[in-house]
């Protein structure tokens, strides 16, 4: 039987639909996924539905042919493939946090070489604190396959400023108030992952202290770009 939310949010569908592919061709373009790693989703906005890849889609081919409807649970609505392999995680992240819009999973190489280590992130660099309001957290270490991913993310970035988590020993999450944004912090994460590692190779770098990471975090939510 065919979900009546399909029919009466169909034109939001199929926008949310061309807007998540687009965002797909966003990772390999900023080098943030290998062959099919990843995947990107955002919510279809009025109703309890979301839009994910299809798993094991190819980047380069990507249409929004491939993209699946997912209600809040992570079942198919709508999509002749299986969603991704992380629809339970992102699933669970939209009905944790219903601020967030959109959610971004990659295997980028410097952040995830964070997750390897389990290390967050120090806050060393002021486009840090502005992005991410301090360190980048690490996450518990998860199977995929059930909720246990969506709940450490969740766990993690809750009562956090980050909109990145580093899940142990898999790789980086992000949260957005879109799915744009959340593609943002995915490419923000990768350069300050990389940044902080470069600076590691010629020494110890400095921590900002905590109250002007506060002052530089205030001004980029509040002033920057305003
Ligand atoms: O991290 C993993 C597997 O470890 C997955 O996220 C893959 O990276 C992408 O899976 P699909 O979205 O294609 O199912």
């Amino acid at each position: 039987m065919t979900d009546p939310r399909l029919a009466e949010f169909r034109a939001e569908i199929d926008r949310v639909k061309q807007v998540v592919t687009d965002l797909h061709a966003e990772l390999p373009a900023n080098d943030l996924v290998t062959w099919t790693a990843g995947n990107v989703s955002e919510r279809v906005p009025g109703v309890d539905l979301f839009v994910i890849k299809a798993s094991g889609a190819r980047y380069h081919t990507l249409t929004s042919d491939d993209m699946v409807v997912c209600d809040l649970d992570g079942n198919r609505v709508e999509g002749e493939r299986k969603p991704s392999s992380d629809t339970a995680a992102h699933a669970y992240v939209y009905r944790a946090m219903p601020q967030v819009q959109g959610v971004v999973h990659t295997h980028s190489t410097y952040a995830t070489a964070w997750s390897a280590r389990r290390e967050p992130i120090p806050c060393v660099l002021t486009m840090m604190a502005d992005e991410f309001g301090g360190d980048i957290p690490v996450g518990p270490f998860a199977l995929i396959g059930d909720d246990s991913i969506g709940r450490g993310i969740v766990e993690t970035l809750r009562d956090s400023r980050s909109r990145a988590v580093l899940m142990a020993n898999h790789g980086p999450f992000t949260i957005g108030s879109s799915g744009l944004d959340a593609v943002k912090a995915a490419v923000m994460l990768e350069e300050v992952a990389r940044t902080v590692h470069t600076a590691r190779l010629l020494g110890e770098p400095q921590r900002i202290d905590q109250a002007d990471i506060d002052r530089l975090w205030d001004r980029y939510q509040n002033v920057y770009g305003q």
